[in-house]
């Protein structure tokens, strides 16, 4: 080719690009943003949202007339989706883009939190190690393993129900710490004061004040993590050093001790040990790999099924129709005074009804865990900005009316009542009363990998509980108002 013919083609070829980038850019800057509250020229709407921003959320999107809302929080753009078809529609179809989570300077750099599952970057390959273990260990097949545990730990749970009926709650954690302390670390419990208790506790604590939504103005302005630690207003600076150094400690204890029990050949085979001797995984760092997606089953699993369960204790003293319905489809399958066994769980269908509906009616997590989007993109007539902060209001979609008809009341046969269920296509969700574990444990690439073990242990614990008692309030007391905790665990209250 002549030297003129190529340079009028590499011409061609650059006007034909300047025409279609100019036409795709200028296509998206014309769409605006989604509606939203304006906030004040500083901190945006962060005043606004406390104690419960999910109630918020739904207010904006009804005042704006659309489910998709965007706010600033300090210069953090954020996204909130309150439907279930824009959640749908880019958390879980778009997961690709939509499933980082947002940078907690303080949090994640600061204090050196960012290898955490929770934390982790999608886009580190690390991410999909932890999530193929935590899939490995998480298994259908590895809990049926755990069987014989959950068993034990849910008769210790009754025991001590039957004893202290009050400190139901303390029973409730207590059960919840047990068992995935013995499923990740192969660590037995102790009976009081446990030390692994208080180092897991110490480090949610810490956890709790560094992630404090608005408390840290490094985490919307990065830079000032930069300035020096001897600077007078830079006490956020040495604080974060401090908790580094403190839950750099706090991770390692449980690890430590299962490396030390098994170089004395004496260890009960756990996650941990088990991924410790594989040689699969991939890293040129395996012992950190496991240690992280270790210490993500406890975060998890901890709090999780503590607030599920607290709600399902509430809710059948206020229900009684409900507990006795659910006693008798107990009772009519393993017998009178018999208890159910893990493998029974799925045929009660009527108690899965009411677990369904306990995460419907009290959701654990009201708008999940806050995602972050990696490029530009466009839903529907609106623009979402790159790096956007996008919150799934998972709160306003199991309130929906136009999705589960009279959302405030407790009504487990919503999900069993074929007259209640409008039709479905194929292995398509209902038209209402759609299953809501298909919100209750987040979105895209970051959905809970504890989903099926929160379910086995939480039925055999509500199985055992209804077959050995009949749950009520004590004795001359009112059926409270039913309400609930802020946070990114919320839990039902009275929660004392
Ligand atoms: C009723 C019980 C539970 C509920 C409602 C629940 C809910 C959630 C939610 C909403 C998320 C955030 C998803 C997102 O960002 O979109 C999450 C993440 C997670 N959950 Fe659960 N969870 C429960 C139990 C458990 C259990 C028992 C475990 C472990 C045994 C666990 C381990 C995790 C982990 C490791 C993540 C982080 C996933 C990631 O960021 O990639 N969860 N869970």
């Amino acid at each position: 080719m002549s030297p003129l013919i190529l340079i009028l083609t590499s011409a061609l070829i650059s006007v034909l690009f300047l025409l279609y980038h100019r036409r795709v850019v200028s296509k998206y800057d014309r769409l605006s943003i989604p509606p939203g509250p304006p906030g004040n020229i500083f901190s945006g709407v962060k005043n606004q949202l406390s104690p419960s921003p999910w109630l918020k959320y739904a207010q904006w999107a009804e005042h704006y007339k659309s489910p998709v809302i965007s706010f600033w929080v300090y210069n953090r753009r954020t996204i909130v989706l309150n439907d279930h078809k824009s959640i749908r529609d880019l958390l879980d179809m778009r997961a690709n883009s939509y499933s980082d989570r947002p940078k907690s300077w303080m949090y994640h750099d600061l204090c050196g939190r960012g290898n955490t599952v929770f934390n982790i970057s999608s886009l580190d390959n690390r991410h999909a190690m932890y999530r193929r273990l935590l899939k490995h260990g998480l298994s259908g097949r590895a809990i049926r393993e755990y069987h014989g545990l959950l068993e034990n730990e849910a008769d210790v749970l009754v025991d001590g129900l039957a004893q202290e009926p009050e400190s139901f709650q303390h029973h409730l954690r207590r059960n919840a710490a047990a068992v995935i302390m013995r499923v990740a670390y192969g660590y037995t419990l102790t009976e009081n004061d446990d030390p692994f208790i208080s180092v897991a506790e110490e480090s949610a604590k810490i956890s709790g004040w560094a992630l404090a939504p608005g408390r840290w103005l490094v985490d919307y302005y990065p830079s000032l993590r930069f300035i020096p630690r001897w600077v007078p207003f830079a006490g956020f600076r040495r604080q974060g050093e401090e908790w580094r150094r403190q839950l750099d400690s706090l991770s390692d204890v449980p690890h430590k001790w299962v490396k030390a029990q098994m170089e004395q050949g004496d260890y009960v085979e756990s996650f941990t040990s088990r991924f410790i001797q594989s040689n699969s995984i991939g890293d040129e760092n395996p012992d950190e790999i496991v240690k992280w997606a270790a210490g993500g089953l406890y975060a998890g699993a901890s709090d999780t099924t503590v607030s599920a369960l607290t709600s399902f204790i509430l809710l059948m003293a206020l229900y009684p129709q409900v507990q006795q319905q659910a006693q008798r489809e107990i009772e009519g399958l393993c017998g009178p005074g018999k208890q159910p066994s893990p493998s029974d769980l799925h045929k009660l269908h009527y108690l899965n009804a009411v677990y369904r509906e306990v995460l419907r009616y009290a959701p654990v997590s009201n708008i999940a865990l806050p995602h972050r989007v990696i490029q530009d993109d466009v839903y529907e007539c609106y623009k979402i900005p790159k790096d956007s902060t996008v919150i799934a209001n998972t709160w306003a979609v199991l309130h929906d009316p136009a999705l589960y008809p009279e959302p405030f009341r407790f009504n487990p046969s919503r999900f069993i009542d074929d007259a209640l269920i409008g039709a479905g296509t194929g292995n398509e969700q209902p038209e209402f009363n759609p299953d809501p574990r298909a919100y209750c444990f987040g979105y895209g690439r970051r959905t809970c990998p504890g989903l099926q073990f929160a379910e086995t242990s939480s039925l055999l614990v509500m199985s055992r509980v209804l077959s050995r008692f009949n749950v009520s309030l004590p004795v001359g007391t009112d059926a409270p108002e039913v309400e609930f905790t802020p946070g990114i665990t919320s839990h039902i209250k009275p929660s004392t």
